[in-house]
């Protein structure tokens, strides 16, 4: 039984990065990914551009779909203010063990949250759980048709306040057509493209950012 990519992928971080330095790490992930195999991380081109989003809103309260090896977990919560925190979800849990492993090696582990799940499930729970009031950025990476139908449940389950901002990988490739329908045609969103390349390619892809405007249109909800 031979390895798997996330196996690989956390051999390469402990055999090229520091512990306790998330920067080395994303190098390290950055370095095995464009060198020997190619791996769904949100990557450097793309990363730059989670950064800046990250470095300019100061968010306190971070949730992310879709962790895979924890590449933007790690990049993302490297970035919080001191007292912020990230829950990030991941439904594999071949995966889920192997980011656990380098978010423990980033020495991030305080900061992030992992839970083992489906987001449908677990999205309506996560107040209950773990004392979320609202989130302040969500990072979409999980499977690209959950963009639209979790957009909605979170909005019902009123884990977004105006001016939350969710920010969504993959838009072109593989593609999230009906989430760009609808957050670029809702009066509930301000919502901006930002043009790249599919992690590690040169293949197009890109980011798309909507700032939540709140649900004035339906208040009921
Ligand atoms: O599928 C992608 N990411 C999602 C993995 C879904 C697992 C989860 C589901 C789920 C449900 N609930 C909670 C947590 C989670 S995690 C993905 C795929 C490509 C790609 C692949 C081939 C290709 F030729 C071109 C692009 C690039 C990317 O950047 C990706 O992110
Ligand atoms: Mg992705």
């Amino acid at each position: 039984t031979g390895s798997t990519r996330p196996q690989r992928i956390l051999r390469a971080v402990q055999k090229n990065s520091t512990r306790g330095s998330p920067c080395s790490v994303v190098n390290a992930i950055d370095d095995y990914c464009k060198h020997k195999e190619w791996a769904m991380n949100v990557g450097d081109e793309k990363g730059i551009i989670v950064d800046d989003v990250v470095l300019e809103l100061k968010p306190i309260t971070v949730l992310e779909l879709g962790t895979y090896c924890a590449y933007s977990t790690v990049r993302i919560a490297n970035l919080l203010p001191p007292e912020a925190k990230l829950i990030t979800l991941e439904f594999n849990a071949e995966s889920a063990a192997i980011a656990r492993e380098i978010i423990t090696w980033a020495g991030l582990e305080e900061k992030i949250q992992l839970i083992i799940g489906a987001s449908g499930d677990w999205i309506p729970r996560l107040k209950e759980e773990f004392g979320i009031e609202t989130f302040d950025l969500v990072f979409l990476d999980h499977w690209k048709d959950r963009y639209l139908p979790d957009t909605k449940l979170l909005e019902k389950c009123g884990l977004l306040k105006p001016g939350a901002v969710l920010l969504a990988d993959n838009v072109i490739c593989p593609g999230t057509p009906d989430y760009l329908d609808y957050v670029r045609n809702s009066p509930r969103y301000k919502s901006k493209f930002y043009r790249s390349h599919l992690e590690y390619t040169q293949e197009e892809d890109g980011l798309e950012h909507s700032v939540f405007l709140g649900l004035y249109d339906n208040p009921n909800l």
